[in-house]
């Protein structure tokens, strides 16, 4: 089977039932969209394929040992970078974590990263626009620790080379929360 189109339904199927924070999004629309993304940078089946998964380990009964049976070695390591490592720590303990990691973390786990985030900070904004400021409740820190995540997002992934994809999760962070102050 196409790998996309594995990616999709072993993924669909992982997150049926889950929904994107207080909404009735489903949530494989999120990383449905995240392979849209790599797609659209040029990105190819593969990264496509783990842009799909990359909630998997985190968010649902798929361990590591099933991607990479399913899906091969590559794409389990992109899936484990996605994913968080220890879920018992606190917010500020785990967003910390993804910022130094994705500090010097190979390419193709910084692009599906990338590629989240910027769906993410999107969906954020349309949100915002949509239903105003009410919208940073449901997340377990406001809009100014997320503001500080985001920014902190974007230096990490750029720290070692920028790629397209980061510029436009530049381009977003700067829309939703205005350029930085020194
Ligand atoms: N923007 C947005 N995010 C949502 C929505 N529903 C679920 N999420 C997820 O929520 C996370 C941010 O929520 P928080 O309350 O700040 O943190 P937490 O769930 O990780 O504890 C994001 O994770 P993250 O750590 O930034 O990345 P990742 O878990 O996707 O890798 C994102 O994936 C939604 O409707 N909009």
């Amino acid at each position: 089977m196409d790998l996309i189109e594995k990616a999709l339904r072993i993924a669909g199927e992982a997150h049926d039932g889950q929904f994107r924070k207080l909404t009735k999004m489903p949530y494989i629309t999120h990383p449905a969209a995240v392979g849209m993304i790599l797609q659209k940078y040029g990105y190819g089946e593969e990264l496509i394929a783990a842009g799909i998964l990359h909630d998997t380990v985190e968010d649902t009964n798929l361990s590591l040992n099933d991607i990479e049976r399913e899906f091969g070695p590559m794409i389990a390591k992109i899936v484990a970078g996605c994913s968080e490592p220890d879920k018992s720590l606190s917010w500020e303990e785990r967003k910390a974590h993804t910022i130094e990691f994705l500090k010097d973390a190979p390419i193709e786990i910084r692009a599906v990263a990338c590629a989240d985030k910027l769906h993410n900070i999107r969906s954020i904004r349309y949100d915002v626009e949509q239903s105003g400021e009410e919208v940073w409740k449901r997340f377990k820190r406001g809009r100014k620790e997320q503001e500080w995540y985001y920014r902190r997002l974007v230096q990490s992934l750029g720290h070692e080379s920028s790629f397209e994809m980061l510029e436009e999760f530049g381009r977003e962070v700067v829309k939703l929360f205005g350029e930085e102050l020194q």
